[in-house]
């Protein structure tokens, strides 16, 4: 659904999402807002940010200052990415293609959900910032091999494996909201690719750990997709300092710090509190990014002073997005990117590299 664009934009992210939880359908909104079991992961997420103190600095020179980055190749204005979500055309007919056109005119980047309900050249047509594409384990190497050369050939310079959902998390909003996709909106890039089948189960077996955990992914699969893909593999949903180190050695390009915005393992650490040892333990060996809970360009700036290369930003695009299509997209990644702005003028950061974790106060964590 898309809601009627408001005569005067929201003046801040959080008068967005304020509108899109007034004016979404219940189960939309649940879908796309809400978070795993008591949501105590999606709260952290943005409570631990909130603990960083930004810390004011007098008297800089800031002549000359800029946001702009490198981050695996791409360039941007600033190190900001929007995260990769299904479905989004339920919030809007623009779906995933203005996203990408918002990303592109705010010089942002964006990763192309594996569940997008839009063809993928259709995507990097309307946005040709959106560079890299998302991908789940499709149960064996030959399927998801495919879905890889069919990023490649459409031009996305890298690939985002997700190994934080192995399994579904429960989500008890969405399932008290009785959310269901509406027909007719699929994953239509992932058409055509096998999908595992399982046999029926007998008396005492598990689906979980009988069917389903026989098609899950080990780290020799990861490692065998960062050799063969055609294109470099970033890892993302990586909380632990070993599996840092273990994606590091298969050969991931990168790593993204998530707990899939609080989605699937309720009572997970906080993006931000598992950020500093995965980014002692990459050693710089790959760039390391974050998301889960980037509400204001503070949080950016938070999140750089830990560590992270370059953040996602996740529900307020979609926040965005519900309230006033594309232009609300452009409009919420506007504001963070002068947010972070203004922050960096105030602790006296001229670039992203005077970025650092003596710019917070002392720390909670
Ligand atoms: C509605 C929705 C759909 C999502 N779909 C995907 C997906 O298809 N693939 C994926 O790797 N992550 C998915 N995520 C997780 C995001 O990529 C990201 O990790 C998370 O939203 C970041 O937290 P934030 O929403 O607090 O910014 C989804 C998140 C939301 C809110
Ligand atoms: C279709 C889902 C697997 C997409 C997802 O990752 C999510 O909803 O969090």
């Amino acid at each position: 659904m898309s809601l009627d664009t408001p005569e005067r934009l929201p003046a801040s992210l959080a008068d967005y999402q304020a509108l899109a939880q007034a004016n979404l359908s219940p189960d939309v909104a649940a879908y796309f807002l809400r978070g795993a079991g008591a949501e105590q992961t999606l709260r952290a997420n943005a409570e631990d940010l909130a603990a960083l103190r930004p810390w004011p600095r007098a008297c800089k020179d800031l002549r000359g200052g800029s946001t702009a980055c490198a981050v695996l190749g791409l360039s941007l204005d600033a190190p900001l990415l929007v995260a990769p979500m299904a479905y989004l055309p339920l919030l809007d007919p623009a779906g995933e293609a203005g996203v990408a056109a918002a990303a592109t005119a705010q010089g942002v980047g964006m990763v192309l959900s594996a569940q997008s309900a839009q063809p993928m050249d259709h995507v990097r047509a309307e946005g040709s910032n959106c560079g890299w594409m998302q991908l789940y384990w499709l149960g064996g190497r030959d399927a998801t091999m495919q879905l890889a050369q069919r990023a490649a050939r459409a031009g996305f310079s890298a690939l985002v494996l997700t190994v934080d959902a192995p399994v579904h998390g429960i989500r008890d909003a969405e399932l008290s909201a009785g959310f269901a996709l509406p027909p007719g909106l699929r994953a239509v890039n992932l058409d055509g690719l096998a999908q595992p089948q399982f046999a029926p189960l007998t008396s005492g077996e598990s689906l979980l750990f009988d069917r389903v955990a026989h098609v899950l992914p080990g780290w020799e699969d990861v490692a065998w997709l960062c050799r063969n893909a055609p294109l470099p593999v970033l890892l993302k949903g990586i909380l632990h300092p070993d599996d840092a180190r273990q994606a590091v050695q298969a050969g991931a390009a990168g790593v993204i710090v998530s707990n899939h915005g609080g989605r699937v393992l309720d009572g997970a650490p906080s993006s931000i509190s598992a950020l500093p040892a995965v980014v002692a333990a990459v050693g710089g060996a790959v760039p390391v990014l974050m998301d889960g809970g980037i509400r204001r360009g503070v949080d950016v700036f938070r999140a750089l002073a830990l560590g992270a290369d370059a953040v996602l930003i996740g529900r307020p695009v979609c926040h965005g997005l519900a309230v006033a299509g594309a232009l609300g997209a452009s409009h919420v990644l506007r504001l963070l990117l002068d947010e972070l702005e203004v922050t960096m003028a105030l602790t006296g950061c001229r670039t992203l590299s005077d970025i650092t974790r003596d710019c917070l106060g002392p720390s909670p964590f």
